[in-house]
């Protein structure tokens, strides 16, 4: 994405955001004076700087703020999410995890915690628990069932996201994950602009399409000065169950090849799991190939970050 296409974006988001857009009233009239989204602008700054405000009072207690990206959907980013989350767990951190993909949230029930209904105290919006000990938020935990779809238009998402963001009591948190829908749409540029990230995690697999929108979310991320982790290639290969042989599915490395062209470092590649069923809690006891997979990308993640420190 080039630099104009990111201002645009901004510009297109600053659009949806005003009511008046979608009113029937020409603005000005008389209408206006009993509108409730009748703001002056003054009033929107000073919200605004509410906002940001409240935002970093509530991160200010969460040492990494990391976020999960992908140019495609179905590449495996939750998957690779909720594996990281449960990997820091066991190596001791303290973790949450914000599923930000509001429209197609998958983080409840790869973390065993389907089916749980947010609830809220005196210090803001309580996540929920997993038994691993990670704490999350997601959509999901704020519909009357899980097949019920989120039918919201974009500045809405973006406002739950928000409030996910500004007034959930995470508490001490040493990592805070945030699952991104895919693409370069509103939500993310939202979340990159909106949270104060010490990087990105990047998702792909080696698919000629993934590949192709990788691209995109690398110039997006450094257009916003976001600071990039790493790639991970994800379904990477079949380890053949009779030899050695790994059976590459989609050819060649092609994101080891865009690592390289953009400078980038490919931090890890997670093998296809035969016995990943995708719907159910992903075990952090060993039986999951993938949980135990990203274990070293979880260890080289924690590197990267010291380092900087
Ligand atoms: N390494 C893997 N081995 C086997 N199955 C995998 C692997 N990674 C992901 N999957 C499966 O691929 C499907 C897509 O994964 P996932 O939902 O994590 O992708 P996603 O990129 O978050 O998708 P979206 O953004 O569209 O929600 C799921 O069924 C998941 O179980």
């Amino acid at each position: 994405m080039s630099s104009a296409n990111v201002e645009d974006k901004k510009s297109d988001l600053k659009e949806q955001e005003d009511p008046c857009k979608s009113c029937s009233e020409k603005k000005g009239s008389s209408k206006c004076d009993n509108c409730p989204s009748a703001q002056s602008s003054a009033d929107k700054a000073a919200k605004k700087a509410e906002r940001d405000e409240r935002i970093m009072k509530r991160l200010e207690s969460i040492k990494y703020k990391i976020a999960i990206v992908s140019g495609k959907g179905g590449v495996g980013k939750s998957t690779i999410t909720a594996s990281l989350a449960l990997n820091f767990s066991m190596m001791g951190y303290r973790v949450g995890v914000l599923d930000a993909d509001v429209s197609g949230p998958n983080i409840p029930h790869l973390l065993g915690v389907e089916g749980h209904k947010l609830t809220g105290s005196e210090l803001g919006i309580e996540p929920a628990m997993s038994r691993n000990g990670v704490k999350a938020v997601s959509s999901e935990m704020v519909l009357s069932t899980s097949d019920t779809p989120m039918l919201w238009r974009g500045p809405m998402r973006t406002t739950m996201v928000y409030q996910f963001i500004a007034d959930v009591n995470w508490g001490s948190l040493d990592f805070l994950l945030v699952d991104l829908p895919p693409g370069t749409g509103d939500e993310p540029l939202s979340v990159m602009q909106m949270i104060p990230l010490d990087g990105i995690v990047i998702v792909s697999t080696s698919s000629n399409l993934s590949v192709l929108d990788v691209s995109k979310i690398i110039n997006m991320a450094r257009n916003l000065e976001v600071p990039i982790l790493g790639l991970v290639e994800n379904m990477s290969y079949l380890q053949c169950p009779d030899c050695d042989k790994q059976i590459r599915l989609f050819g060649e490395n092609k994101v080891g090849q865009l690592s390289k062209h953009y400078g980038v470092d490919l931090i890890g590649q997670v093998p296809v799991d035969p016995q990943n069923s995708g719907v159910d809690e992903l075990p952090a006891d060993g039986r999951s190939l993938i949980v135990t997979s990203v274990r070293a990308i979880a260890e080289k993640i924690v590197s990267i970050l010291k380092e900087k420190a």
